[in-house]
């Protein structure tokens, strides 16, 4: 990284994707009015990127319509499992909730041949909106929270019916919807989502930079001025973890603090680690923070789990002391959870939360986040409890 800068200077080379994935097998270099699938796409900013891809806002010119482009590393094969994932719950799932496929082809670049995948574009996330809310000192509306949850487990159920998971459930993959945006004039869809900020990306030596980097950074939209949240809907993105019901991957790559815990004792895991991942989103709307920390070690990510809705299961004791011995860092020993005391997430929900129509959310989040997945609500369970 020492070796770049941006002209004019700016932070997009410490708080965008990381320039050194521009490399032959890593991301596509792309400038602000690059086109694709034969002048189809015209890109006009950027919406965001992932460890996997970047993704783009763009002009479809034969639906005249603005869409998202996402564009996978070249390493991803082709067809990426993204997009089979999306093609087959569409063609699976009677959902509404999953972000629409418009198109889908092939990039040869610098860096190699490119998955691209365009649906419909959507709004920020929901993670964006929760922190949003909370730099102002507030929370989303009870009504908006509600109406999330209930979307995001008719969702789940809806992917469960179909023998599907999503995988990699977090407020960063659930989307609102931007249903207002997709026909306005570029002008007026920039005054919503940010005007597009970009800069020269250099070499400090002077030397030129070589094909596979871009030629200047872009700064991804921000949705200072989109204020639908009472109105949209939400809809779920990324789908390359994505597994059907029997046909789990090995592994599963997991944000640190979302971690499910199966995945730590056992190895194992299902579609109930989508109910995990739903408990920590209900989570983070009421709290504007994801119930653990991940600090580098399990140990420290389970001591903490443990009593935040239950004691640890019986037959994970064993392997908690391994757990534990094994560590980094020393973790207070399992003295067993006082079952007479409020767990963890009762004594947080009581202590902020005082709205009677948020009530119902602490025994779904209490029930979605047991330790044991054949102990998890189902989704329909959840749906029930909410009334
Ligand atoms: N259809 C869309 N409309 C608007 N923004 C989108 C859309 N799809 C993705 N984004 C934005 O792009 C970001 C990256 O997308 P996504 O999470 O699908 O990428 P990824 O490379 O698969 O990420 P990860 O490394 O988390 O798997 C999202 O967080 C979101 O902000």
């Amino acid at each position: 990284m020492d070796q770049f800068a941006t002209n004019p200077p700016s932070n997009l080379l410490h708080n965008q994707e990381r320039v050194l994935s521009y490399r032959p097998g890593g991301y596509h270099p792309v400038c602000l009015g690059d086109t694709f699938k034969k002048k189809r796409y015209r890109v006009v900013h950027k919406l965001g990127w992932g460890g996997f891809s970047t993704v783009w806002l763009a002009k479809d010119n034969l639906l005249g319509a603005w869409v998202a482009l996402k564009i996978e590393i070249a390493e991803t094969t082709i067809p990426s499992p993204e997009l089979l994932n999306l093609q087959s719950i569409h063609q699976h799932t009677e959902s509404d909730r999953v972000a629409h496929l418009i198109d889908s082809f092939v990039h040869e670049g610098p860096n190699g041949s490119h998955q691209c995948t365009v649906t419909e574009l959507l709004g920020p996330t929901v993670d964006n909106v929760v922190a949003d809310y909370h730099t102002g000192g507030e929370r989303l509306e009870s009504d908006i929270i509600l109406k999330i949850t209930k979307q995001l487990l008719e969702a789940i159920f809806s992917l469960h019916q179909a023998g599907y998971a999503h995988g990699d459930l977090s407020g960063a993959n659930v989307v609102f919807t931007a249903s207002q945006l997709s026909h306005l004039s570029e002008d007026a869809l920039f005054d919503i989502v940010g005007h597009p900020e970009s800069a020269a990306l250099v070499r400090i030596d002077g030397d030129p930079m070589g094909g596979s980097m871009p030629k200047q950074l872009i700064r991804s939209t921000s949705w200072a001025e989109w204020v639908d949240e009472d109105e949209e809907d939400i809809r779920l993105i990324d789908w390359g973890e994505a597994f059907k019901h029997g046909q789990e991957p090995a592994r599963l790559a997991q944000p640190g603090d979302l971690k499910a815990p199966e995945t730590i004792f056992t190895g194992h895991f299902d579609h109930r680690i989508d109910l995990w991942r739903a408990g920590c989103i209900i989570y983070t709307l009421l709290f504007a923070a994801r119930p653990f920390q991940y600090l580098g070690d399990d140990a420290v990510l389970i001591a903490q789990m443990i009593g935040f809705v239950e004691e640890l299961p019986q037959q994970w004791r064993q392997e908690w002391e391994v757990i534990q011995t094994n560590a980094s860092i020393d973790t207070p020993h399992y003295n067993g959870a006082n079952l007479h005391q409020a767990s963890k997430l009762q004594s947080r929900f009581y202590a902020l939360v005082h709205e009677p129509g948020l009530m119902p959310l602490l025994p779904i989040i209490h029930g979605l986040m047991r330790f044991l997945p054949s102990e998890r609500l189902t989704a329909a369970e959840a749906l029930k409890l909410l009334g």
